[in-house]
């Protein structure tokens, strides 16, 4: 089938029984990817792979496809199946990793798998870069495939990885699902906050212990949230393209964000997840102290995880907390700390948010409003700025609230028919990267 101006057939998304069967069981290598001759494969830093597919036009300047292979801890309590039995029932695959983020790993070595047995050659080079601890923050997987790339004086058009979904029922009266596509994620800051103090007998305690007055500090931050910042980052401009998903009067309030902006921003807050969209939050994940029953606590220590808004900076944001702690018994320590990202382009010349785009519309044609946003969560990509301005989070699967509590939660499962879509939307994609036409301008850019 000729796509014009005589290029490449386009070959068509469409999987035969054997192949879905064998997509579905494929925990094996891929082995077309391994004997190709244009693709170079290499493991850096152990156990993160980087494979380079070299296309046939060197003009055209290559993207990248990112995931992890790394997941989580899942204890087995509170899970319906093994959470590393990879149990397919009920049309689901269950178990850590199958939505964060081992289905992205997958899908993108299945789909290329499956071009190359159509004796695909890409027209544009493109890398897929597999870390392997990015749950740990990626220092030895994703930096260490940067540094070497940036060594080889390589320059990326886009890069696209895990970050958001195609959201359905995340936010209040929109009934449809939307694709956000994050063009930038949070800041990170976790930070150890330590009370030291002379042990002792319990039975003549001090008024308060070192526990007490750290866990009287904790609860001052837990009853302080930081300032709602909505309308300050690409959230206003997300709502605005949402608009019109919105049945009446919620569409009105949309686009006349000037006046109705405090009630939506008050509105979001209300839910713990559009919360994480106005603000920079604040989580209290590890709590340490005490060595016996009968000592008074010489130490208590406790970590908060923070997730720093688009519009604060990592040092704006530890003021804030010194001011709300307000005891200088209690001390400080910045384990690590980066600030936002810096916002991708979303414009028509945005080559990979185009893509994305085009490919959301082809596979997804039920989805109609596709937006920029920012992704809560913090991804490997951000140690890739040295290659790219323009770095997207988003993975072509439909996300619902209760998916999004078993991402790094329990009950963690993907469906096969989600899997399946996922592959056949990296299949396309990765075509669509080599006959993108660019934009047409509109008129009024003539
Ligand atoms: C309008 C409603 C919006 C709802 C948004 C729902 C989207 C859910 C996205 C969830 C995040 C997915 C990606 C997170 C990846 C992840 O788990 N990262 C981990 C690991 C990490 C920690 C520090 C530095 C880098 C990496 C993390 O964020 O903790
Ligand atoms: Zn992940
Ligand atoms: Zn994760």
């Amino acid at each position: 089938m000729s796509t014009g101006k005589g290029r490449e057939r386009h070959i068509p998304s469409q999987f035969n029984q054997g192949e879905r069967f064998a997509m579905k069981e494929a925990l094996k290598v891929f082995p077309t990817i391994f004997k190709t001759r244009f693709i170079q494969h290499e493991v850096i830093g152990e156990y993160s792979h980087l494979f380079t597919v070299q296309g046939s036009d060197p003009s055209l300047q290559p993207y990248m496809l990112m995931a992890h292979s790394d997941v989580v801890p899942a204890p087995d309590e509170g899970w319906e199946v093994p959470p590393f039995s990879g149990l397919e029932h009920d049309g689901f695959i269950h178990g850590r990793g199958t939505l964060d983020n081992k289905n992205s790993l997958m899908a993108i070595l299945q789909a290329l798998e499956l071009l190359l047995i159509r004796n695909y050659i890409p027209r544009r080079s493109f890398f897929i870069a597999l870390g392997h601890d990015e749950e740990v923050s990626g220092q030895n997987g994703a930096q260490k495939i940067s540094a070497l790339l940036q060594a080889r004086g390589v320059k990326l058009a886009f890069i696209v990885d895990e970050g958001n979904f195609i959201l359905d029922g995340f936010i209040p009266y929109l009934k449809k699902p939307f694709a956000m596509i994050a063009v930038s994620e949070k800041g990170g800051i976790n930070l150890r906050l330590q009370v030291n103090m002379t042990p002792g007998h319990s039975s003549a305690p001090p008024k308060e212990t070192s526990i007490g007055i750290l866990a009287a500090a904790i609860s001052r931050l837990e009853q302080t949230p930081l300032p709602n910042m909505f309308g300050s980052g690409p959230l206003k401009t997300t709502l605005q393209e949402l608009a019109n998903e919105f049945p009446f009067p919620a569409n009105i309030v949309l686009r006349n964000l000037w006046l109705f902006g405090p009630l939506v921003s008050r509105l979001m807050e209300r839910n713990y997840i559009t919360n994480a969209l106005v603000r920079t939050t604040m989580a209290l994940t590890m709590f340490n102290a005490g060595v016996k029953m009968n000592v008074i606590p010489p130490m208590a220590q406790a970590i908060i995880n923070l997730r720093i808004h688009p519009a604060q900076t990592v040092q704006e944001v530890l003021e804030l907390i010194k001011n709300i702690v307000a005891d200088d018994r209690v001390q400080f320590h910045v384990l690590t700390a980066f600030d936002p990202l810096p916002v991708s382009p979303s414009d028509h010349q945005a080559l990979g948010y185009q893509l994305l785009r085009q490919t959301i519309q082809s596979i997804f044609p039920e989805v109609n409003t596709i937006a920029p946003g920012i992704c809560i969560g913090n991804t490997d990509s951000r140690h890739y700025t040295n290659l790219t301005t323009s770095i997207y989070r988003f993975n072509p699967v439909y996300l619902h609230p209760q998916d999004f509590r078993s991402i790094h939660g329990i009950n963690e499962k993907i469906s096969v028919q989600a899997y399946e879509t996922q592959v056949k939307f990296i299949f396309e994609f990765i075509q669509n990267a080599d006959t993108y036409q660019e934009p047409i301008p509109h008129l009024h850019e003539l």
